[in-house]
């Protein structure tokens, strides 16, 4: 990467899916390739219920990174665990979720190896259009519908609910070790919850993946 585009960072819980609880250093980088993220264009992207801003670099530790080190160091400085035990390579339980925007546009080898050598495990939240570095612990897939999904394993395949073109069962056969069903938020959150939950218990490899930091009033 020439520089890193990055939104915002802070520390907050992992709000979603299989982590749900788990604190994390989000980094967020800016720009997406499935929607500018201006409001003029959402009902002609691809993907039209994106609930993030995402664009430009104005937020919490928002700004262009220049290198690899930099922003590994700036997220690691957020990390606020006493924990001294060495896992190995990951140091008291460090975590980092790379989300956006699509962070596949930005991630690479550097980055990863940078944030390694800081003692983090990554995480990855990806629409699945860009084939990811080696190297991510924790690959979280979410599909759009209408889009070309290229990342077809992984650990987690995450999918927001109800999306017409785009049914849990296409998803169902594809090698990732977890399944976790999202419902859409916006003005029909409470029915797509209720619809999730019906098909939870109907196909239990599917599990139900609640946006708790929304209801919790965390970031
Ligand atoms: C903002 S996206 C950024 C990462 C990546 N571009 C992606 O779509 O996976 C982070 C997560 O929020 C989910 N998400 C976005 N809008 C949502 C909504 N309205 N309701 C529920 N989940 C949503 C995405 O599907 C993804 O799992
Ligand atoms: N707490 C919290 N958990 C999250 N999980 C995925 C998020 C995202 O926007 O990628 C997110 C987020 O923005 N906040
Ligand atoms: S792909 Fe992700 S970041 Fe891009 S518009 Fe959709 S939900 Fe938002
Ligand atoms: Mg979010």
């Amino acid at each position: 990467m020439v520089s890193y585009a990055v939104k915002e960072i802070f520390l907050t819980l992992q709000g979603e899916g299989a982590h749900a609880g788990r604190a994390a250093v989000f980094c967020r980088f800016a720009g997406c390739n499935l929607w500018s993220g201006r409001e003029a264009d959402r009902a002609g992207a691809v993907c039209q219920f994106c609930d993030t801003d995402f664009v430009g670099t104005d937020g919490t530790l928002g700004g262009r990174y220049a290198t690899a080190e930099d922003l590994a160091a700036t997220i690691a400085a957020q990390w606020t665990g006493t924990q001294k035990q060495d896992h190995g390579q990951h140091q008291g339980n460090r975590y980092v979720v790379l989300t956006g925007g699509e962070p596949l546009l930005q991630v690479d080898g550097a980055l990863v190896d940078a944030l390694h050598g800081n003692g983090f495990e990554i995480g990855v939240e990806t629409n699945g259009t860009i084939l990811p570095p080696d190297g991510l612990d924790w690959i979280c897939v979410s599909p759009k519908a209408g889009s070309d999904l290229v990342v077809r394993r992984g650990h987690e395949l995450k999918l927001v609910y109800p999306q017409a073109l785009a049914l849990p069962e296409a998803f169902e056969g594809l090698a990732f070790e977890r399944f976790s069903l999202q419902p859409m938020d916006g003005p029909e959150v409470a029915e797509n919850t209720a619809r999730a939950i019906d098909y939870c218990l109907r196909h239990p490899q599917w599990r139900l993946s609640v946006q708790t930091h929304k209801t919790l009033g965390i970031r």
